[in-house]
């Protein structure tokens, strides 16, 4: 069998101490095949972020192992987790973090000029259909514009794996349904690993497999036979 994209064994991250520790995870397993959508539903509080948070490399866990593919992340130094980020991974967060003095394009460019196999600013923008927008700054495209120069930023590296943190939490659903579009194509046409964090449980649609986290733990996995073009999901 392949090398999964992840795999972790009995993760746990507590905050704080004594009486007022927060168990954010609590022992949590898991393997990502490699190529994969996963969609990983909770409500909010039940540790989602700190587990992606863990899996990218900017957090640590309190105890347990994890690794991508061979390699495992909770035996590297700070600088091998920094290596591995921009070696592998494209973070999306809920807010796009651009830099409002630069255009679409140089914001893309950022990236492009320290990756090491990176495509140009232009086809990345092309991916996301915003070919049209790139002499334009942040404050001058909607929120889901804006979103999608956040992804072509994060897959103009060519990344093996998207990290996306509640990706739609600041757009409406038409435009949710857009960027998750935007998602899938990337996912299609590259192979990209994908993994996105989201409270929006309809997102598990589009899912290959839907992980259903709850207080800190992983309580159901399941494949999605039916998996639907992010286009038809209902909000
Ligand atoms: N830096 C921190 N210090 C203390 N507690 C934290 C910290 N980060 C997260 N927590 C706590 O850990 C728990 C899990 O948080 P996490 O952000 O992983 O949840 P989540 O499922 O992603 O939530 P949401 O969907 O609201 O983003 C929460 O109780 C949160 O308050």
């Amino acid at each position: 069998m392949a090398t999964p994209a992840y795999r972790a064994e009995g993760l746990t991250r507590t905050y704080g101490e004594g009486a007022s520790a927060v168990h954010a995870l609590r022992g949590v397993d898991l393997s990502l095949p490699t190529g994969e959508i996963v969609v990983l539903l909770g409500p909010s509080g039940s540790g989602k972020s700190t587990l992606l948070n863990i899996l990218g490399g900017l957090d640590r866990p309190s105890s347990g192992r994890a690794w991508f593919r061979d390699a495992e992340l909770t035996a590297m130094t700070d600088r091998q987790l920094t290596r591995y980020r921009r070696d592998h991974l494209g973070f999306i967060f809920q807010f796009y973090n651009l830099m409002p003095s630069l255009t679409a394009e140089e914001n893309v460019e950022l990236v492009t000029e320290i990756a090491r196999d990176p495509m140009t600013p232009s086809e990345a923008l092309e991916l996301v259909g915003l070919e049209k927008r790139r002499g334009h700054f942040p404050s001058q495209l909607s929120g889901g514009e804006q979103q999608r120069v956040a992804i072509a930023r994060a897959v103009a590296k060519q990344p093996d794996v998207l990290l996306c943190d509640e990706p739609t939490g600041a757009l409406d659903s038409t435009t949710g349904r857009e960027v998750l579009g935007v998602l899938q194509h990337l996912n299609e046409t590259l192979g990209t690993t994908v993994l996105i964090v989201t409270h929006a449980a309809a997102t598990a649609a589009m899912a290959d497999r839907v992980i259903r986290f709850a207080d800190g733990a992983i309580r159901t996995v399941d494949r999605n036979p039916g998996k639907r073009p992010a286009r038809e999901i209902e909000w």
